[in-house]
Formats: structure tokens, sequence, C-alpha cells
């Protein structure tokens, strides 16, 4: 493992992923590959998820396909130099921001997307210009092998690696040194990284999970609220981050809202859902014994069949969910839709404000002024107003958590943001030596002032003009007393 760092880390100060050129042409590259091998990729989502490959597609696909058309038509602005702002002093001088790559950065990717989780910080890696080792889930075996066959045969092979394994391999390669590493997966393992991370001071970007909630209004279009909700839930049988874990809403709403899920799942995968194309199965034993579990004491007022041989749990809703009940303590990432009571929306916004900050939040209703005020009083990682997962598809909105749903975002700009440093440069002339005094030893009273004014002085227009005036005076002052 060290041996493969050193090899990146080498290729890294060779320079060559810098130009501007060369990340086109690699991105270029990855598109090339999504498109020519399509069938192969989809083959390898299709079978560790038991997805149809047209859901492959809709799921993973065409984020990144979209992901890598964002990176090409605007890298060129993302990288460039940005002029800032100066201040008195520096008036004179050059002062940008020159977003630079970090280095070698380490993306560590969860199963339950297994090709987007990985492609979509890749492609912010490459478009940054860094060097990338790639560490898809073991679990989706399929998608791990075809990202280590395909990778290489399209990407400069010193400059992107992919690493496959488990735990120990992920443990051996979290003992290398990083520039930033970004990891997807859960909490617990995410305080593993970030404390292998922080041996070397390496940056980490954390995306977690966690219990996202969705709150449903009493002045809401129920039916609409419930198809969104049960395509979000119940998509990749519920394994997906940013599922709506739970409902809260007042104890009226309950039946009506199973009634019209229960239409909408038979609807969107029939009478015999097993049969569906669309409805895909838990990833493995583990998983599903661990759901199961939850629906121990449980009112099942919907679904609730489970089959072990072929990992599959039926679309299921709870009613009359207790709090403290096991289901509502750690993330259920399945197919299981727990209803909890409050008796309004401040009774919702305190029930959120006592658990931990979650990866997203949906709120249902026709009172946009009831929407900002739950945004305006809650915290999580992103926001959604009636309609669920669909802020992680908008790709100008950043994408991640907050608190224990994770740290740091990416998507579109912010992926470049978080692979990148953004490095302040000051160029400054070697002219101009008397106004320099002002900082120089001995200080004095009258030099503070002076500097007081200079750094800390806030002008309106009017002022601002005077003061352009007085600069101008002082410049030419300086020209007269250097230069004649
Ligand atoms: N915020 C986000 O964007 C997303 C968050 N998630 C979250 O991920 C979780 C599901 O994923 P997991 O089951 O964790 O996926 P996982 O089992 O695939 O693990 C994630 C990665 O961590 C590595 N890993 C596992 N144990 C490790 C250890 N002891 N030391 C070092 N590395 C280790 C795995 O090899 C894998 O690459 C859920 O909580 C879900 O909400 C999932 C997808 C997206
Ligand atoms: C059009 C629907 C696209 C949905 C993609 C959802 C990916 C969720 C992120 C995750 O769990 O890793």
């Amino acid at each position: 493992m060290e041996r493969q760092v050193q090899r990146l880390r080498q290729a890294f100060r060779s320079g060559r992923s810098r130009p501007l050129r060369f990340r086109m042409q690699q991105l270029e590259a990855l598109k090339r590959m999504v498109q020519e091998r399509e069938k192969d990729i989809l083959a390898a989502i299709a079978a560790d998820l038991s997805k149809s490959e047209l859901n492959a597609y809709s799921h993973e696909v065409i984020t990144i396909l979209g992901e890598i058309d964002f990176m090409l038509a605007n890298l060129p602005e993302l990288a460039s130099a940005k002029p800032a702002k100066k201040n008195l002093l520096t008036m004179l001088d050059e002062a940008y921001v020159q977003p630079e790559p970090l280095g070698v950065v380490l993306i560590i990717g969860a199963w339950n997307y297994p090709f987007v989780l990985i492609m979509q910080p890749l492609v912010g890696a490459i478009a940054a210009g860094n060097a990338v080792i790639v560490k898809p889930s073991e679990l989706s075996e399929n998608t791990a092998k075809i990202l280590a066959k395909l990778l290489p045969q399209y990407l400069d092979q010193d400059l992107y690696a992919v690493v496959n394994g488990g735990v120990a391999e992920t443990t051996e390669l979290l003992k290398q040194r990083f520039d930033h590493i970004l990891y997807t997966g859960n909490t617990a393992v995410g305080k593993i990284v970030m404390e292998a991370a922080a041996k070397h001071l390496t940056p980490v970007t954390l995306e977690l999970g966690g219990k996202s909630p969705c709150y449903i209004d009493r002045d809401c279009d129920l039916d609409i609220a419930c198809r969104r909700i049960t395509w979000g839930k119940y998509m990749n049988c519920g394994q997906t981050c940013i599922a709506p874990d739970y409902v809260l809403c007042e104890a009226s709403l309950q039946d009506r809202i199973v009634q019209k899920m229960k239409e909408t799942v038979k609807d969107f995968y029939g009478e015999n859902i097993k049969d569906s194309p669309d409805y895909e199965r838990i990833i493995n034993l583990r998983h599903f014994k661990r759901l199961q579990s939850l629906l121990e004491g449980q009112k099942i007022a919907f679904g609730g069949e489970t089959d072990e041989v072929t990992r599959y749990i039926a679309p299921t809703i709870l009613t009359d969910v207790d709090p403290n009940s096991k289901v509502m303590q750690e993330e259920i990432f399945g197919p299981i839709l727990p209803i909890v009571s409050v008796k309004n929306v401040d009774e919702a916004i305190n029930f959120i404000n006592d658990r931990e900050k979650p990866l997203a939040l949906y709120i249902f209703s026709h009172n946009n002024k009831l929407i900002k005020r739950v945004i305006d009083e809650t915290s999580s990682g992103g926001v959604t107003g009636n309609d669920v997962i669909m802020h992680f598809t908008v790709n100008s909105l950043p994408f991640g958590g907050v608190g224990a749903s994770g740290m740091g975002a990416y998507h579109g700009k912010y992926s470049f943001d978080t692979f990148s440093h953004q490095r302040p440069c000051l160029l400054k002339g070697l002219k101009g030596e008397s106004i320099n005094k002002l900082r120089y030893p001995p200080n004095s009273q009258s030099k503070l002032s002076w500097a007081k004014f200079f750094l800390l002085k806030q002008f309106n227009k009017g002022g601002l003009v005077m003061l352009m005036v007085a600069c101008l005076a002082v410049v030419a002052a300086v020209i007269v007393k250097e230069y004649l």
C-alpha cells in the first residue's frame, strides 16, 4: 500500500495532473468509459443490488454523466484565479485566490449506490487536479470489480488507482498519509477514518447517515405527498442515505397516509411486489436480520412480509410508533417506515431538535411559511420541501451532512472546492517603501493611527470618492518623491 501511495505521490509531484487540458482529457476519458462500458457497469450494479438495469441507469449513471458534463463545462472558470478585494495598503498590488490541488486523495465508498459514491467524488478530485485512490465497498463486489477493471483502462494509471478489499485493506490504507479523505458510510466507521486521518493531520469529508425526518402538515395534498414519500422511501429498498427515515404527523393523518401509501405501492410495484423489476432486495443477510429485528413488537399497518432466502422485505409501514423503540433509535436503511404522531408543528420541531442532526429533512405543506419556519428552527445536512431525495440531484447545491450526519460537502462546484486548497496570493511590487515604513519598527502612536486608518476604516460611497482622491494624491506624492 505504502508503495502504491508513493507512486501516486511521485506522479502528482511531476505536475502532470495540474494542466487544465490534462484534467479535461481524463474527465472525457471517464465519460467515454461510462458510455462505452455502460452494459458492464449496469450489469454490475444490478447484480449487487438486485436492481433492474433501467433503475441502475437512472439511480446512478445519469448522475455521473451530468457531473462530468458539469465539470467539463465549468472547469476553466472553477480552476481560474479569482481576484480578491483589497484594502488601502494593498490597493496597488495584485490579490487573488488561486485554487490548487491538494495532492493524493483517498475516496472510500459505500455499497448502497456503489457507482455514484465512488465516481462522483472522483470526478471532483480529478477536476481539482489531484492524484486519487478509490476504495469501493467490498459489499458491492461486482461494482468494485468493474471499477478496478475499467478505471485503469481509461485513466492515467500513475495518478489514479483502485484498491479493493475489506476492513483489513482499508485499515492498511488508512495508515498512509493522504492530503484529503472523503469517506461515505456509517458513523462508527466515520470515526475510525477521522481518527486515522488525524494522525497525519489529513482533512476529511465525512458523508454519513442518520435518521432523516419527514414532517407532513395537516394543510397538505396528501395524495401527492404520499406518492413522493413512497417513491423516496422504497427506492433501492430503502437503502438510501437520504431516504425519509420516519414520518412525523398529527395522529389524525396516520390512517389516511397508510391508505394512500398502500395504493401507491400497488401502482408502483403491482399486486405482486416480489415480481416487480423496480423493487430491490436487502444487500446481505446481516442487514436483513437487523431490519427484521426492527419489526419486533411494532404495529404493522402495511407490509411486514419477509423472505430470508431472497432477502426480500416488503414495503412496510408502522403506526403509533413509540419514539423510544428500537426502530427510532438507529438509521433504518431499509423499506420500513415508522409513523410517529406529534400534536403540531412545534412538537415536530422539538422532536427533530431533540435528536442528532439528520442528513436530510423533508417537510410537506401547502404553507410555504410553515416550511420556511421548520427550516429556520431546525438543522440538517440538506432539505427538500414538498418532495424527498431531490436536493441530491441539483449539483449547484452542496451535498453533505452536519453534526452526526457528516462534515464537508461535495457535488458540482462544491466537489471541486472540497478537493482544492484556496490559496491566497498577494503580489506586491518592490516599490512604495515609504508607505511600508508604517509597519516597520520602531513603532509609534502616529504609525498606529495611520495603520488603523488604512486597515480598519470603512467608507461610504461619498467618503470613498474623497478617499480615492486623497490616495491618488498620496501616490502622486510618493511617485514624485521616489522617481523624480
Ligand atoms: N452521506 C452520504 O452521502 C451517504 C451516507 N451513507 C451512509 O452509509 C451507511 C451505509 O454504509 P455502510 O454500511 O457503512 O457501508 P460499507 O459497509 O460499504 O462501508 C463503507 C466503507 O467503509 C469501509 N469500512 C468498513 N468497515 C471499516 C473499518 N472498520 N475500517 C475502515 N474502513 C471500513 C468499507 O470497506 C467501505 O468502503 C448508512 O449509514 C448511510 O446512511 C450511504 C450513502 C451515502
Ligand atoms: C433520480 C433519483 C436519483 C437518486 C439518487 C440517490 C442517491 C442517494 C445518495 C445515497 O444514498 O448514496
